[in-house]
């Protein structure tokens, strides 16, 4: 299933996004002045606490946010196609956006039974999708949604084509979830914490089986989640976000061995293997994992300056008072918006 695209440039881009809602207490603005691109065949983590935009994210580039809320999203997503074209996602008309959808740009979630349908056994779940998108015809649409099934490692792939949803287990529904968003073979996954219901076994099968994928398909990667200790292992480079900002950004290697921001130094203490480092044991000898104190701030009661200095073990005057922009470090290693960060170039 190679696939070759054309190299040029990223195969998405994202300048200043920044998505509001309305709600019972005004306009709330859930994501601000975010940008990233990922290159073909590259991951990267959007990682950060519950609340901190990642999803709203996704899901402004995928133009998926429910009509009621009154999303406001700005900003630009140019994301490259199959065939050379560069479109601008957020301006793209409703219908072509959805032929992008589930074709060369698929989503997977983290609770697959929101995205399945109870009543369509799950080789006609993906049938639909490849007679929608690729005009299959209902016989090569369900060898195609067999093959699908084995290559995401379903045992018995003739026989499970006819089950429904709620006869698999959670972790061969996450299968599902990935064979029917690779079925027209995109060029972008969008996992949204696609294994955080699953048990920790599986979620390593799992992430492993997303990363096959990707080499074998060379396809970009965003990879949402708010576990630091998946990234390592899954992604290229990181964005990490509080608040709805993206705070710091980098190679992997680069964050993990020299954090920026304090908000990233601190969700790595909270890694187990940070843990085992630093030693630190409770009254019963046990590893004390770091925790990050406070709350994020509520979005309609946002502090004047940074964000993350109400919980900042370096804040000043100036944190309090103003906010800081992204500021490039040293050595190509990315972005921190922080005015305490070592490193950043003048
Ligand atoms: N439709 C909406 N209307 C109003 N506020 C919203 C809406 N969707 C999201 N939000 C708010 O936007 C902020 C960011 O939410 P988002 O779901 O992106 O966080 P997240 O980082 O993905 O968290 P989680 O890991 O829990 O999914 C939150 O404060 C959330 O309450």
């Amino acid at each position: 299933m190679t696939v070759s695209y054309p190299d040029n440039g990223p195969r998405i881009a994202v300048q200043s996004l920044s998505t509001s809602f309305l709600t019972d207490r005004g306009r709330v603005q859930s994501v601000s002045d975010v940008s990233f691109s990922i290159p073909a065949g590259s991951t990267l983590a959007l990682v950060g606490e519950s609340g901190s935009g990642k999803s709203v994210t996704s899901l402004s580039l995928m133009g998926l946010h429910a009509r009621t809320s009154h999303p406001r999203v700005d900003g630009k997503a140019m994301f490259l196609r199959r065939n050379g074209e560069r479109v601008s996602l957020l301006d793209l008309p409703a219908r072509q956006l959805r032929s992008l959808r589930g074709n060369e740009m698929a989503m997977i979630f983290q609770e697959p039974m929101t995205s399945l349908n109870p009543l369509l056994t799950v080789g006609e779940q993906i049938a639909e999708a490849t007679r929608l998108h690729l005009g299959h015809d209902r016989k090569q649409a369900m060898a195609h949604a067999r093959r699908m099934l084995d290559l995401v490692e379903i045992p018995d792939a003739a026989r499970r084509v006819q089950a429904y949803p709620h006869e698999l287990s959670g972790g061969m529904r996450q299968r599902v979830m990935i064979a029917l968003a690779m079925a027209c073979t995109p060029t972008l996954l969008i996992a949204d914490e696609p294994t955080t219901a699953l048990d920790v076994t599986i979620q390593a099968q799992i992430l492993a089986l997303i990363g096959r994928l990707q080499k074998e398909s060379g396809m970009s990667v965003l990879f949402i989640t708010h576990n630091l200790g998946v990234v390592a292992q899954y992604a290229s480079d990181v964005a990490v976000m509080y608040a709805g900002r993206i705070v710091e950004t980098g190679d992997v290697r680069r964050v993990f061995a020299s954090p920026a921001h304090p908000y990233t130094r601190a969700l790595l203490n909270c890694l187990p293997a940070m843990a085992k480092k630093a030693n630190v044991r409770d009254a019963y000898g046990r590893l004390r994992l770091a925790a990050i104190e406070g709350q994020v701030s509520s979005p309609f009661n946002m502090p004047p300056g940074c964000a993350f200095s109400p919980r900042c073990p370096l804040a000043d005057g100036q944190c309090d008072a103003s906010a800081p922009g992204l500021s490039r470090l040293a050595d190509g290693g990315g972005q921190v918006r922080c005015f305490k960060a070592h490193g950043v170039l003048p």
